[in-house]
């Protein structure tokens, strides 16, 4: 793969950022890639583990001359970083972002951005309960969606040449609307996180329950509401505050579903559970067989039932 960016600048060094720093080095796609940490320790792990060509002391360092930057930072101080960035972007420099919500983000950063500024937002749907600098890999993006909300106004070439960036990051790259980015991210990451956190929170409160039985006895999905509940908790109370009306949304729906599950164990409905578990297999099932996941075990294709 072949240079894309002369320079490329992450603010922010944790997983995703890491895991950017490592894919762009193995696509070849950055000829060079700097980094900058607000916290000494950070820049000084990532120094250590030469996760950058270059660690700079200040934001300012990092973006000057860089062709494309990174806001890799909580949803809640994207505003913050892009206006101290502002006065130091080089001419016609592409800015982007990797927030889990669109809508907030574009509202925060827009404001600050030069004329000059090309502001791409993005989104890699990929991502694991860790963070930090040392938490990133090469392979976080291959095979996963990374979502482009381009405002109107965005350059066709700038955008063209941001895809291409994603795409030898090993992302597959679409493109969405910010609201509906949004809706779509409530309903698929944002709300299942809530949920795992209320699980693990509701099992935590069980006197029985102690730390070790939930980890000692969890089956295979508890086990998954736990380490997705070990997620960031400054990036998550970012999101749910910055996805506030989708996410609400999704909830309601979601707590009458649940009402009428209730109701039907209480009721003894049989049907209604069977029925509603029936479709939702079929929904699963569906999407395997579409090929749209990637991880999924051949279920769809006769295996177990
Ligand atoms: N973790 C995921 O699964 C995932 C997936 C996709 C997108 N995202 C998004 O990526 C972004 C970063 O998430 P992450 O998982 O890499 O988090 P992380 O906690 O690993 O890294 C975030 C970094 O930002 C730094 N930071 C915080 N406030 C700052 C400030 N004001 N100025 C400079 N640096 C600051 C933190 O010190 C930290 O090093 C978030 O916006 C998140 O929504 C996360
Ligand atoms: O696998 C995980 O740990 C994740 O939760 C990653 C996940 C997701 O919900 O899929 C979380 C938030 C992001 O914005 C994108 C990806």
């Amino acid at each position: 793969m072949s240079q894309i960016y002369e320079r490329v600048a992450l603010i922010g060094l944790g997983l995703i950022a890491s895991s950017i720093a490592h894919a762009a080095r193995r696509a070849g796609v950055a000829g060079e890639i700097v980094g900058y940490a607000r916290s000494a320790e950070t820049r000084g792990i990532a120094r250590e583990i030469e996760l950058c060509d270059r660690i700079t002391e200040t934001m300012q360092d990092a973006v000057e001359g860089a062709d494309l930057v990174i806001l890799c930072v909580p949803v809640g101080v994207m505003g913050d970083v892009a206006k101290e960035i502002a006065p130091h972007l080089a001419d016609g420099a592409t800015v982007s972002d990797v927030g889990s919500t669109k809508r907030a983000v574009i509202a925060a950063v827009q404001p600050h951005m030069p004329g000059h500024i090309h502001f791409i937002p993005a989104h890699p749907v990929a991502g694991t309960e860790q963070s930090g600098p040392r938490s990133g890999f090469e392979t976080l993006f291959d095979n996963r969606w990374c979502l482009l909300t381009p405002l109107p106004d965005t350059s066709d070439a700038k955008l063209e040449t941001f895809t291409q960036f994603w795409r030898a990051l090993g992302s597959n790259v679409d493109f969405m609307d910010p609201d509906h980015h949004d809706l779509v991210l409530a309903v698929t990451s944002h709300a299942p996180h809530l949920i795992a956190y209320t699980m693990v929170g509701v099992a935590d409160d069980l006197s029985r329950v102690t730390d070790s039985e939930v980890v000692k006895y969890s089956a295979a999905g508890f086990r998954d509401f736990t380490r997705i509940a070990a997620s960031d908790p400054t990036m998550w109370r970012d999101v749910f505050l910055t996805n506030k009306d989708a996410t609400l949304e999704i909830l309601g729906r979601f707590t009458e579903e649940l009402f009428a599950l209730q109701r039907a164990i209480r009721t003894g409905d049989g049907e209604h559970l069977h029925d509603y578990f029936t479709r939702t297999r079929a929904i699963r099932r569906g999407v395997i067989e579409a090929g749209q996941d990637t991880d999924a075990p051949d279920f769809g294709r006769g295996g177990p039932n």
